[in-house]
């Protein structure tokens, strides 16, 4: 793709669904470092926010773009090669490029190894002064993410998928602009644009359960329902929307209901839906710090129980949490 020419149909589709998911307002004129892997989906990015930062009057000189690269150094040979290509992308493109390479090469674990590249790109972005923190999810693999969740045992939050935005830190938003597009449509388009890309040779061993949901479930359940992923995509999107009203319900709930000081103490309602007050103790668990690994659904359940005094008495729930219900209210409080 030169300057003078157009885009091919297919690159240009891409783009417009970038702008749709993240509107040109919003990033024109603030600076956005990108997440690249060297895979497909991240330099499709790459690609197409560069296309569109230069398109004109599209951003003012106050906004820019960064590439930032994690070399895990986990795949010998191969990592190296992926910030190469990750590094003359950039040098290809002019852009800036912040490359870091781990120094904790024991961890294999794909949690560890995603908690440190996040705290990079976090990093990063400060340092940058950037507003936002852009990564390449896919809708695909907003699929495969619901159905891990839905297999594994999850609530509604986790049946909603992938957040299309979230806060990352005080002052910087992580957003994922392909999440409506597909692992195919972007690998068509880069081929569109003659732009390569890297394979990660390890994909297919990881992450054994996703790699399964990836190349056995989501192609049986294709061979008899071809529109299976689209289905549930939406169905995410429906269930996001619903996440996203208890959330802003339960808000208010806690503000009202839930007082802290040496003790948490939550006042007795016997009118409020047990999702808004379930909803709401998992905030309240999250903002205290309190360890959320042991808690279950009945051990949430319990405490909708106790709050709306559908039981009462006194017990210990996961990370020595002591509850006890009093004629009028209820009261937290962590032991040690
Ligand atoms: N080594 C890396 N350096 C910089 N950015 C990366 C790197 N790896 C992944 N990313 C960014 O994260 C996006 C998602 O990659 P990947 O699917 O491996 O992510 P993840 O964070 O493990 O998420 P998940 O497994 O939940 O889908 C990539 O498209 C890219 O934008």
């Amino acid at each position: 793709m030169t300057a003078n020419s157009p885009p091919p149909e297919i690159w240009d589709q891409l783009c417009q669904s970038i702008l749709r998911a993240w509107p040109r307002f919003r990033w024109s004129g603030v600076g956005v470092v990108i997440g690249c892997s060297g895979g497909a989906d991240s330099v499709a990015l790459v690609r197409a926010m560069h296309h569109l930062r230069q398109q004109p009057g599209a951003d003012p000189p106050s906004g820019f773009l960064t590439i930032a690269h994690f070399n895990h150094a986990t795949r010998g040979a191969e990592s190296d090669r992926d910030e190469s290509f990750v590094r003359s992308l950039a040098d290809q493109l002019d852009l800036p490029i912040v490359a870091q390479r781990s120094e904790q090469t024991d961890a294999r674990d794909e949690e560890s190894l995603r908690k440190m590249r996040l705290r990079f790109l976090q990093e990063t972005a400060e340092q940058q002064g950037a507003r936002y923190v852009a990564v390449a999810h896919s809708s695909d693999d907003n699929v495969e993410t619901v159905l891990h969740h839905l297999l594994r045992g999850t609530g509604p939050t986790g049946l909603a998928g992938i957040r299309p935005y979230r806060s990352l830190g005080q002052d910087t938003v992580l957003i994922r602009p392909l999440l409506s597009v597909s692992r195919d449509c972007i690998r068509t388009a880069l081929g569109a644009i003659h732009q390569p890309w890297c394979e990660d040779s390890s994909n297919a061993s990881r992450d054994y359960r996703r790699n399964w949901i990836r190349h056995e479930l989501i192609p049986l359940i294709q061979s008899q329902y071809p529109d299976a992923s689209e289905a549930i995509s939406r169905a995410a999107a429906t269930q996001r929307d619903w996440v996203q009203t208890i959330e802003s319900m339960a808000d208010d709930w806690r503000m009202q209901h839930v007082h802290v000081g040496d003790t948490v103490v939550i006042d007795r309602d016997r009118e409020t839906d047990p999702s808004v007050i379930i909803r709401a103790m998992q905030q309240l668990w999250s903002t205290q710090g309190w360890p959320m690994q042991g808690m279950s659904h009945s051990h949430w359940q319990r405490i909708f129980q106790y709050v709306s005094e559908t039981q009462a008495g006194v017990c210990m729930l996961p990370g020595a949490i002591r509850m006890e219900s009093t004629d009028e209210c209820v009261v937290l409080q962590r032991d040690g």
